[in-house]
């Protein structure tokens, strides 16, 4: 049984993009059956309907935040999806929503958390003075960017980077850790153990 995946979105859509690449590639075993976005120019909508993949703008005007969720959560099982995927999203998700999808809703964070968590991790990088930074995949739960984490990439931050360079260069590793990290969750199925996501076990052929 193909894994169905809803993608929740307020960015770009390059982490989307990457996805969609490795499914069709055939490195992820799993399909994007919904694709859903807080803003109407998301790049995510684009790019999901460019694919051939059901988009939808929620809008999120006069909603409390469990309504809005609520709205999210209804699309989701319309689409028949297993894993809740976000990419870009910047809306805190609220604990019902977390309760109803827990263990199986994934974010990417541009930071090795538990450090610089939240908003901007680029800036608070360079503005901490670290030599490596790097990308987080974790679970989600109720509070952010706090769940166990999945899968983590390091990457380094040069003397002369600015903003633009370090996120650009994050970013690219986003981009090949985002669908490793997903295929491994998905192909191996990892316990979570308190924090710990654990693998156990051999790498799966
Ligand atoms: N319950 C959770 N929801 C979300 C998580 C999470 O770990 N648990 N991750 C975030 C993604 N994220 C960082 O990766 C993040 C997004 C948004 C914010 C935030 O402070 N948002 C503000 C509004 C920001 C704005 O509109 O400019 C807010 O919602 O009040 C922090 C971290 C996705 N959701
Ligand atoms: N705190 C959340 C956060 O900063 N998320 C970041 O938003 C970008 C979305 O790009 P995309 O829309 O092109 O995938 C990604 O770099 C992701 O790590």
């Amino acid at each position: 049984m193909t894994t169905r995946i809803g993608v929740i979105s307020s960015g770009r859509g390059e982490n989307l993009r990457h996805i969609i690449e490795a499914i069709s590639s055939g490195r992820l075993p799993a399909e994007v059956a919904v694709v859903l976005a807080d803003q109407p120019e998301a790049g995510a909508l684009r790019i999901a309907r460019g694919a051939g993949i059901e988009a939808a703008f929620v809008d999120p005007t006069g909603l409390g935040r469990a309504e809005y969720d609520a709205r999210l959560a209804e699309h989701l099982d319309r689409a028949g999806v297993d894993l809740v995927v976000l990419t870009g999203y910047m809306r805190i998700l609220t604990p019902e929503f977390v309760r109803r999808f827990r263990g199986r809703t994934i974010n990417i964070h541009p930071a090795l958390l538990p450090s610089f968590p939240g908003l901007d991790a680029f800036q608070q990088a360079l503005d901490y003075g670290v030599k490596v930074t790097g990308t987080t995949v974790h679970l989600v739960d109720e509070e952010v960017d706090h769940g166990p984490i999945i899968h983590q990439v390091a990457v380094e931050v040069r003397e002369d980077d600015t903003h633009e360079s370090l996120k650009a260069r994050i970013q690219e590793a986003e981009y090949r850790a985002y669908p490793e990290a997903l295929r491994l969750f998905i192909e191996r199925r990892p316990k979570v153990l308190g924090r710990k996501v654990v693998f156990g076990g051999k790498e799966v052929e």
